[in-house]
């Protein structure tokens, strides 16, 4: 099995090495995650992880590294790994805005580089996960494929699309995350307890998504079938509309892939 070193044990590289382990194709024995300080790295500890805040050293005996620090922390640590690195090994970067070319051009040109974009479902396998390189071998984007597939599901896309796939995936969550919550406080507005409203509206959006997953029907065509003529479902997606609902969702999307562009050089 790869030995798995993820720089930078946040939101997004906590969530893959649990994911991973969760898929049991790993050990966490077989992830090693790093921070600045490994006093911030107990509750890996805990789990079994490997802990350290020595990026060289901890890359030293990855097969794959994955980069899962914010763009403005990426140049730091590029230098502090270029002398490890080989090409032998596959570098992972899951940071927006960064392109393949932007790693090789510290880590060098012989480095082989995949983008991925997952995003935080990813901590319990069902993460949609984007990938994309440059210059990386079939075999090299297979081996990276085969690693987010086993945490959910994956698109391998051309690179220019990636800040697209930033907006639309791992963004993405929090939109679709943000509409069950203003589910919820509609459903306590109309009669519930905050629990059981959200607990109707997390289900009620797991149907629509599995529906959808499962028939890779439509959703005009299950909406169709929910609007009963003159009912009270077509009053409520109208007045919806009338209030721009799927103009906002379009319009944070586009703004989103603007921004996912922009951050390494700031
Ligand atoms: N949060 C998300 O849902 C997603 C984030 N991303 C990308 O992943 C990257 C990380 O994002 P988050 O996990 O949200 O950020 P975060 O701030 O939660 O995690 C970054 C981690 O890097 C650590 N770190 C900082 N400097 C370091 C250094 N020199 N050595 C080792 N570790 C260091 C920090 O302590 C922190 O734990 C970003 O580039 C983001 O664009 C990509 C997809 C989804
Ligand atoms: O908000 C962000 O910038 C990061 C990238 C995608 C998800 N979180």
């Amino acid at each position: 099995m790869s030995k798995i070193t993820i720089i930078g044990s946040g939101n997004i590289g906590f969530s893959l090495a649990k994911g991973l382990v969760k898929s049991a194709q790993y050990l966490p024995a077989d992830i090693t995650l790093t921070r600045r300080s490994v006093t911030a790295l107990k509750e890996e500890a805990s789990l079994g992880f490997i802990t350290s805040d020595q990026n060289a050293v901890a890359v030293s005996s990855a097969d794959i590294v994955v980069l899962a620090i914010l763009p403005q922390q990426l140049k730091k640590v590029m230098e502090e790994i270029k002398t490890t690195v080989r090409a032998g090994q596959i570098i992972v970067s899951v940071v927006s805005g960064v392109s393949c070319a932007d790693v090789k051009a510290v880590l060098g040109e012989d480095i082989p580089v995949v983008r991925a974009m997952p995003n935080t479902a990813i901590a319990i396998g069902q993460s949609m996960t984007c990938i994309a390189t440059d210059s990386a071998t079939e075999e090299q984007v297979a081996r990276v494929e085969a690693l987010f597939e086993s945490v959910g599901s994956v698109v391998v896309i051309q690179e220019d699309l990636m800040t697209s796939a930033t907006a639309l995936c791992a963004c993405g969550i929090a939109f679709f995350l943000r509409a069950i919550r203003a589910a919820s406080q509609g459903g306590v507005e109309i009669g519930f307890h905050a629990h059981d409203a959200l607990k109707m509206a997390v289900q009620t959006a797991k149907g629509a998504a599995d529906l959808l997953l499962q028939t890779q029907n439509h959703p005009e065509g299950e909406i169709d079938k929910v609007t009963s003529p003159k009912g009270c479902t077509i009053a409520g997606l109208n007045e919806m509309e009338h209030n721009g609902f799927s103009s906002a969702f379009i319009k944070g999307i586009k703004l989103s892939a603007k921004k996912a562009g922009g951050l390494y050089n700031e």
